[in-house]
């Protein structure tokens, strides 16, 4: 594959949350923590996740076992079937977070197999679809899709303290998320070779090949992931890369026992952009099928996303004041919240999460959408 060096530490930080976990940690630690997380925020919205203690091995042997269920068994779980196009997408499918007429370079190089928060919450809760035929595979999946929900607290509890805000601010809109998590398994591009079998004299034909595999395999096309955040867990072969704000890109290393955390638009648009939604692709060239799990976690349906009120509670907390976390605008507020580093210049605009994740997938609702740019 095309050269796309490896992320360094700087590039894509490792942070042991540990000292989020509930009463273990002195105030440096938990300080330091959301430093942390804070500068990864402010740079890229990427940094991996340690010290949570939650296994991903597990979950790859359910995924594989799923992929390799015969066609037919497949078939029988087809997404289409599932009004919340729940279950499994063949070789080709479009991406999951982004429409499919934005997508630039043709159906993406993957299978996948979508689940989702279950209940009636929510127009984007329901059932999911199971494969009976694999037994204890409903249970594991379901676990893990609970330990992404916990982990995804922990990890909101750090990024509210990383912008100043009360811990508990964006976990009390995670009360019972519009999550989903996709399981993905991206094939090696056909006849792969491996690049260290060519000549050397044939070094720039052979660029110019990898380039054009490249933009012909690619297993997931650039874009940034529309919600509040995802927790992505890779299997052992790497092709995650990530674009940073010099335009260079880096591949995401796989690091045993770490999850990547990026943040999602709504998290880039709640924060006014101070942390970021980075673009990112998925490019398999190994010779082996690469797989990974991202969990896309969102708020509650009917959170009310207001980068206004960030901005407030920010600026109240650096202040040392009191206002309330999630209370109204804070107009004239601007001073404040910029010494916060949090909703300079902000819009004063508010959604619903679930309206904002419905829109950017494409995706209709059945209410009539609020006048949502409230003054
Ligand atoms: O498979 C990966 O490593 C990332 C997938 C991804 O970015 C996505 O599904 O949004
Ligand atoms: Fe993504």
């Amino acid at each position: 594959m095309m050269e796309v060096p490896v992320a360094s530490a700087e590039e894509l930080p490792v942070i042991d949350i540990g000292p989020l976990y509930q009463g273990s940690a002195s105030q440096e630690d938990l300080d330091a923590t959301a430093q942390a997380i804070r500068r990864a925020c402010i740079n890229t919205g990427f940094f991996y996740v340690s010290g949570h203690g939650i296994l991903a091995a597990p979950l790859f042997e359910a995924v594989r076992a799923l992929f390799d269920l015969p066609e037919p068994a497949k078939a029988a779980l087809d997404a289409r079937l599932s009004p919340l196009h729940r279950g499994y997408t063949g070789l080709g499918g479009s991406h999951n977070c982004v429409p499919e007429e934005s997508c630039v370079v043709g159906p993406d190089r993957k299978e996948s197999y979508l689940l989702g928060a279950e209940g009636s919450r929510s127009p984007m809760h329901g059932p999911n679809v199971w494969p009976s035929q694999l037994p204890g595979w409903q249970q594991q999946v379901q676990g893990y899709f609970a330990s992404m929900l916990e982990l995804s607290r922990v990890v909101a509890r750090g990024l509210a303290l990383s912008l100043g805000l009360p811990e508990a601010f964006f976990t009390d809109k995670m009360q019972d998320p519009v999550a989903q998590l996709l399981l993905l398994r991206y094939p090696p591009p056909p006849q792969s070779t491996g690049a260290e079998e060519q000549p050397a004299a044939a070094e720039q034909q052979q660029q110019q090949q990898q380039q054009q595999q490249q933009q012909q395999y690619v297993g997931c096309g650039t874009h940034t992931d529309c919600g509040f955040m995802t927790i992505l867990a890779q299997d052992d072969v790497p092709g995650l890369q990530v674009k940073m704000a010099s335009a260079k890109w880096v591949t995401a290393p796989t690091i045993p026992g770490a999850f990547l955390v990026n943040l999602g638009d709504m998290t880039a648009m709640w924060t006014n952009g101070l942390y970021k939604s980075t673009e990112h692709r998925v490019f398999n060239g190994s010779s082996r099928a690469r797989y990974s799990a991202p969990f896309f976690c969102n708020c509650d349906f009917d959170a009310v996303v207001q980068p206004a009120a960030i901005a407030a509670a920010a600026a109240a907390a650096a202040a040392g004041g009191s206002v309330e976390a999630g209370a109204g605008g804070a107009p004239g507020g601007d001073d404040r919240a910029a010494a916060a580093g949090v909703g300079v210049g902000v819009q004063y605009t508010s959604v619903k999460a679930g309206h904002y994740i419905m829109q950017k997938l494409g995706l209709m609702w059945d209410e009539q959408p609020p006048a949502e740019a409230a003054a």
